[in-house]
């Protein structure tokens, strides 16, 4: 495996949840044959560490299909875990890629306040110019005056165009003029930050509703992706997000932030599990570099521990 500066970074940001998983597995490692008890313990020891219940299970299963009836040590648990991770997190790990046409693609970027929404949308941003994609971003987000100084700064400092309005302003009238202005200027890629008040479902309803309507307009196929961003530090909470943001906004693929900042890594895992949906890439970090899509094998190995 390569030693890129991304890849020991990855390393470290899930050492706590590969950390984690050790602690809850330690004492439970058996040179003699493992029985129900120890195969509980196992079991348990994965479900506390935000894996899922299916992952827990299907390591259990494997453990007890008499293989390992001499023993097996942490490593060995590990390296099944690392393969079970691998196995659910193929499917579902899709990089957004631009592919519209017309141009732009409009990706609305939803999900709620403090989940790391805008350097999210900056960090995409990053990604697409790394692409040499022309990029726009749209700040949609007009419930707080905060949230639209803090996308200007970003995008000042990755150098992209901004179409914004004043606080309490019409967030789909914004999202007309970034679409006319993208396809004016034959912009490849238009990101769309949106409020994240969770707390009024009816009101995100009603104003998602209304930017799909006026997008609709411009582009039918628009939106080409809607991507909700989660906070990984909310452990199972970021699960109850996913299902309430997939009945109001219709999510297309996740991005999940703050890997590096917690022990709960797992629940990457058991949302991937869960929902299936596509998971665009993850942030282990602050800076711009800090989202990437992700290698399954890699990250699983992360995950469980087995790279380091
Ligand atoms: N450690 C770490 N911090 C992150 C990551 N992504 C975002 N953050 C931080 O999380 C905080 C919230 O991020 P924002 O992007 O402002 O979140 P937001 O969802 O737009 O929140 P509001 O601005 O409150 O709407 C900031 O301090 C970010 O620097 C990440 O992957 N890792």
């Amino acid at each position: 495996m390569s030693e890129t500066p991304w890849h020991k970074k990855l390393i470290g940001g899930f050492k706590r949840t590969s950390d984690k998983l050790g602690e809850n597995l330690t004492g439970l490692f058996t040179k003699s044959a493992l029985d129900e008890d120890t195969l509980d313990e196992i079991e348990e020891a994965l479900i506390v560490s935000d894996l899922g219940p299916g992952m827990a299970g299907r390591v259990r299963e494997r453990l007890a299909d008499g293989r390992y009836e001499r023993g097996i040590d942490e490593a060995g648990i590990r390296q099944l875990v690392a393969e079970e991770v691998e196995k659910v997190l193929a499917p579902v790990a899709r990089p957004l890629e631009v592919e519209a046409f017309p141009r732009p693609q409009v990706i609305l970027v939803i999900g709620v306040n403090g989940s790391g929404k805008t350097t999210t949308i900056a960090k995409l941003a990053h990604l697409f110019l790394e692409q040499d994609y022309g990029v726009m971003l749209a700040a949609g987000d007009t419930f707080r005056a905060a949230a639209i100084g803090q996308l200007k700064v970003w995008a000042e400092r990755i150098g992209v165009p901004i179409v914004s309005g004043p606080e309490g302003g019409d967030s789909a009238g914004i999202v007309w003029d970034a679409v006319k202005q993208a396809t004016a200027t034959g912009i490849d890629v238009l990101i769309v930050d949106t409020a994240g008040r969770l707390q009024n479902k009816r009101e995100l309803m009603d104003e998602l509703a209304k930017i799909r309507r006026v997008l609709g307009r411009l582009n039918p196929a628009a939106p080409h992706d809607v991507v909700l961003v989660l906070d990984a530090t909310t452990g199972q909470n970021a699960l109850s997000q996913i299902e309430i943001f997939k009945e109001v906004a219709g999510v297309t693929g996740l991005v999940m932030t703050k890997l590096d900042g917690t022990a709960r890594g797992g629940v990457l895992v058991a949302a991937a599990e869960k929902f299936g949906l596509p998971i665009h890439a993850i942030g282990v970090g602050e800076t711009l570099d800090d989202l990437r899509p992700f290698d399954p094998k890699e990250l699983a190995g992360a995950i469980a521990g087995t790279e380091r």
